[in-house]
């Protein structure tokens, strides 16, 4: 059996670790704190039809070749770079001539390009609103989720729906060196088995459910293992594709969210949250332009790391490739926990998300979660009786 390497900076027992409990993830959605309907343009403004989720998910790929296109040449200016906001706080003619002195032509080129794309950004600042467009027809390829809409006429945005997570080609590849499994050659039938005893107190799913909540990330048997697939340590990687259960519905006061068509039972793992693996400095990049349209769905992979280890964090961006998670709302009463996991790979950056039920569910129910945002500009309608932002004195109770 192949074990992790012992110089790993990441320990998984860390003390951090073992004490955090489900609830005190730091894990959280970064979601958008502006108004959802911020559009100043009538319905025949002429730029609205090509603002599509879809064509800012091609816009943004495009800005992102460009500012990464040669990394070594403006190692130097990366910080800087590291967002949209550097352009605009900083004038080009304050910082072209020392941009031309320090760098080569290639990067000179690259930052004409920016300043191009600058240019159209800002021409079409006003209409970004618009991205996020109500009437977008829907995608050609439509989610296998059932989509029910009774408040009003707006149809689904144009997403892409995946089971499982896409890692961007500028996320560094998983160390193999965790990849690993067991050796039990009794389909793991007794305790002996060696990703059970991953897990801190062993392999926290009985019968389906999850019977502690305190347990730090969830350690499964995956193709490294002598075991089949049957092995009763791989409850969630057998649970995916649940999407018939679910439904996509629109909500009065919150967007679309997500509804279980299905009673659950409490500790029943739900589903998992996917979507495009981003390393910090793309997400950093898109997170600017996300602001703008009110289209926040980042999920920052931070269980296990510490606060200075936030370079090493990579973010689920579901802003475009998404699951049915995509859709879960914040409550302060939520009936969904968030749990990290691992399969295949262990490497701690490459964490996959669990959501768990965490209370008894009835049909119907919307599922939620607790986004745990800090801001206290969150507009909170959670509608629960312990909701934690406080609209009237604009502070978060605590
Ligand atoms: C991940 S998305 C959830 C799906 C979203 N409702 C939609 O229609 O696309 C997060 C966004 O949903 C809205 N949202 C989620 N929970 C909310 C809540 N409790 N109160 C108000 N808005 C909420 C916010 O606009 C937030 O930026």
């Amino acid at each position: 059996m192949k074990v992790p390497p012992n110089n790993k900076p990441y320990v998984k027992k860390s003390t951090q670790s073992q004490n955090k409990s489900l609830s005190e993830s730091s894990a959280q959605i970064r979601a958008s704190l502006g108004s959802t309907q911020n559009s100043g343009f009538s319905s025949s403004y002429p730029l609205k039809s090509y603002f599509t989720p879809h064509i800012i998910h091609l816009w943004l790929k495009n800005l992102e070749s460009i500012v990464h296109l040669n990394e070594s040449s403006n190692k130097k200016l990366n910080s800087d770079f590291i967002s949209w906001k550097w352009v605009i706080h900083h004038p080009e003619e304050e910082n072209n001539s020392k941009i031309l002195n320090n760098n080569s032509k290639c990067l000179i080129s690259q930052y004409n390009m920016l300043l191009e794309i600058e240019k159209d950004l800002m021409k079409f600042d006003e209409s970004l609103a618009l991205l996020w467009d109500k009437n977008v027809i829907s995608p050609h390829r439509h989610p296998s989720y059932k989509v029910y809409n009774s408040i009003d006429s707006e149809t689904l945005p144009y997403l892409r729906f995946t089971y499982e997570n896409l890692i961007n080609c500028k996320v560094k590849s998983p160390d193999s060196d965790f990849n690993y499994g067991c050796d039990c050659e009794d389909n793991c039938q007794t305790k002996k088995c060696s990703c059970a005893k991953d897990n801190d107190g062993g392999y926290p799913i009985q019968n389906g459910r999850l019977i502690r909540t305190d347990v730090g990330a969830i350690y499964e048997c995956n193709s490294n293992c002598k075991c089949n697939k049957n092995c009763s340590y791989r409850i969630i990687q057998n649970g995916g594709k649940n999407n018939g259960l679910f439904e996509i519905f629109k909500t009065p006061n919150k967007g679309w969210g997500l509804r279980t068509l299905v009673p659950i039972r409490k500790g029943s793992f739900v589903l998992e949250h996917v979507g495009e693996i981003l390393e910090p400095r793309t997400a950093k990049l898109r997170e600017v332009c996300y602001e703008k349209l009110d289209m926040m769905a980042y999920f920052d992979l931070d269980f296990g790391f510490d606060e200075n280890e936030k370079l090493k964090v990579l973010c689920v961006d579901s802003n475009y490739w998404c699951g049915a998670s995509r859709f879960l709302n914040h409550s302060c009463d939520p009936n969904l926990i968030t749990i990290p996991f691992f399969v295949e790979h262990k490497d701690p950056r490459f964490q996959r998300l669990a959501f768990f039920a965490k209370k008894n569910i009835t049909t119907l129910t919307e599922l939620t979660f607790d986004y745990k945002i800090s801001s206290v500009k969150f507009e909170c309608s959670c509608g629960s009786n312990i909701c934690r932002y406080n609209k009237n004195t604009g502070r978060i109770n605590t």
